[in-house]
C-alpha cells in the first residue's frame, strides 16, 4: 500500500515497529519522541479502548507543544483480556505471567493513533481492534520466548511478528497489532484533508 500523503509525518514515538511500518508504507517519516511523563499509565476507571485513545493523545501533545508547524502522529497500544489492560512488562517474571495468563486466550490488541496538525492545532483521534488468539504455549515454549529477550517493550508481553503461528488473527488488522493500524491511519488523513 502506497502512502496517500505528500508530506512529512512527525512521529511522536521511540517504537521502531512504528517507525518502519510507515517507512515500508512510503511514509516520509521524522522522529520526535515524547517526554516519559507525558504518559499517564492505564486508569482502573477506564476500558483499554479509552486508555489507549487518551494515551495516544497525551504523547501527540507532547510533541505539538515543541513543534510550530507540522502534522503529528502518536500511537499507543495495549492487549486485553477479560477486560484487563496487558501492557508492557516490567520485567521477565512478569512477563511469564503475561504471557501465561494470555495462552490458548482469544483476546483483544487495541491500538490508538492522535494525528495533531500545527499551527492549525486540527485534533483527529481513533482507535483500532484486532481479535487474536495465543496458541496453548508450553512452559518450556514461554521460556525460550523469554530467553530470546524479544517480549521486552511490547504490549501483553509478546510480539505477533517474532514467532510465526503462535499468535492467530481472527479479526482484524496485522498493522493494528505491531503497534500502527495502517489502514485506520491512510482514512484519518483523508479525513484531515492531507490526502493528494
Ligand atoms: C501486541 C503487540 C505489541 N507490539 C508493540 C507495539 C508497541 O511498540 C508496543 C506497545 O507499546 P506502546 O506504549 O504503545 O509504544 P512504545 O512505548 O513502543 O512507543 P511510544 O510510546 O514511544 O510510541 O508493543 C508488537 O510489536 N507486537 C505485538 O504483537
Amino acid at each position: 500500500m502506497m502512502a496517500n500523503f505528500a508530506g512529512s509525518l512527525i512521529l511522536a514515538s521511540q517504537s521502531p515497529r512504528r517507525q518502519l511500518l510507515l517507512k515500508e508504507a512510503g511514509y516520509d517519516v521524522t522522529v520526535i519522541v515524547p517526554n516519559d511523563h507525558a504518559e499517564t499509565p492505564p486508569r482502573a476507571d477506564e476500558s483499554p479502548r479509552e486508555s489507549v485513545l487518551r494515551i495516544a493523545q497525551e504523547k501527540a501533545a507532547d510533541v505539538a507543544a515543541r513543534v510550530e508547524s507540522g502534522l503529528i502522529l502518536a500511537g499507543d497500544t495495549l492487549a486485553e483480556l477479560n477486560g484487563q489492560p496487558l501492557g508492557k512488562p516490567r520485567d521477565r517474571n512478569h512477563a511469564r505471567e503475561i504471557l501465561q495468563t494470555l495462552r490458548g486466550e482469544d483476546h483483544y490488541v487495541w491500538s490508538a493513533i492522535c494525528l495533531w496538525r500545527r499551527p492549525d492545532n486540527h485534533v483527529l483521534v481513533d482507535v483500532d481492534q484486532t481479535v487474536v488468539q495465543m496458541a496453548a504455549l508450553s512452559d518450556e515454549a514461554i521460556e525460550e520466548y523469554l530467553d530470546s529477550g524479544l517480549w521486552e517493550g511490547k504490549a501483553g508481553a509478546f510480539g505477533i511478528q517474532d514467532r510465526t503461528g503462535w499468535v492467530q488473527i481472527d479479526e482484524g488488522s496485522l498493522s493494528n497489532v505491531v503497534g500502527l493500524p495502517m489502514e485506520l491511519l491512510s482514512r484519518m488523513l483523508t479525513q484531515m484533508g492531507e490526502s493528494v
